[in-house]
């Protein structure tokens, strides 16, 4: 797979790299972003962790980069952080830009199975078997054998779905207002009707809440972070962390899931940056990174 670079800004010592490349899986073209940290260019002989961040509903590669904060804690352990896009653009399904809760920025991170989506939509498949092994040829200096996934929300669900669904491919997962149960919220039952059809068994093959269930794989702690302020949590229940805490409780991860409920911070990037430093932290221990500060 070839990338073409379509810009590098130097940031806190490290660059952001903002990549595009012709995709097989959603058969257009996609955007991703990279942050490769000052150690990437001051020691090219040391191989880099990398951390994952899934974005949200409407999001593009550049939300979490410019909004995230990632930038200081990828320099202070030495991970570089790999920012894909959130869906297919410009694929020419018919109604796939009428709503924010489908179509372009809304891939759900699925493989769609109803035919309108089938061919293009397949961001599951994108992710894991395109997007990751392609950066690790392209990048040598990068370790994607020693990696950890977080997101955001819609992201954050992708990042447990993967997380689950692959054991021990990632050292740790982390999220940030996770849709916890998509199959028991509005914003989840439209994503999943729309890609996958009504057939609950195979939402059930992507709901955190499920899957974790039966989840057989190492028992890492899982950090989870919700504003209490957010509205998509205390008004629109489409979030559910405690439906996912309650099924981690019959599971391999009893215990395991350290839950953080924040008196007053919303959805935003606002309530994302401000513990950003919190989800570095945990994913550079389970990296086998330790601050350099
Ligand atoms: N009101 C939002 C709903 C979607 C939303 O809240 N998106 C969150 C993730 S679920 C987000 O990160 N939006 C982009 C941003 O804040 O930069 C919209 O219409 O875009």
């Amino acid at each position: 797979m070839s990338f073409t670079t379509q810009e590098e800004i130097k940031s806190f010592g490290g660059k952001i790299v903002k990549l595009q490349h012709d995709s097989k899986e959603t058969k257009t073209k996609m955007d991703v972003n990279l942050y490769l940290p000052k150690q990437y260019y001051e020691k090219p002989d040391t191989k880099l962790p990398v951390l994952v961040f899934l974005s949200g509903l409407s999001c593009t590669p550049n939300n979490c980069s410019e909004k995230g904060f990632w930038q200081p804690y990828c320099n202070e352990y030495g991970f570089a952080m790999v920012f894909p896009d959130t869906s297919p653009r410009g694929a020419g399904v018919e109604g796939e830009d009428e709503t924010y809760k489908f179509g372009t920025g809304a891939g759900f991170y699925v493989d769609a199975t109803e035919e309108k989506w089938s061919k293009n939509y397949r961001m599951y498949s994108y992710i894991s078997k395109e997007l990751l092994p392609g950066l690790a040829s392209a990048y040598s200096q990068l370790d994607f054998d020693n990696i950890s996934i977080t997101g955001h929300s819609m992201g954050g669900y992708g990042a447990l779905m993967f997380y689950f669904r692959h054991p021990g491919r990632f050292k740790s997962v982390s999220a940030f207002a996770p849709i916890s149960n998509p199959s028991n919220g509005e914003w989840g039952r439209t994503g999943f009707s729309v890609y996958l059809g009504n057939d609950k068994s195979k939402w059930a093959e992507y709901d955190p809440t499920e899957l974790i269930k039966k989840y057989d794989g190492p028992t890492t702690p899982i950090l989870i972070h919700t504003g209490k302020a957010d509205p998509h949590y205390y008004e629109e229940h489409q979030l559910l962390p405690e439906n996912l805490l309650k099924a981690s409780e019959e599971s391999k991860l009893k215990g395991k899931i350290i839950s953080h409920m924040e008196d007053g911070y919303n959805h935003s990037f606002y309530f994302v940056s401000s513990f950003t430093k919190d989800h570095a932290a945990h994913h550079a221990k389970y990296l086998g990174l330790t601050s350099k500060l």
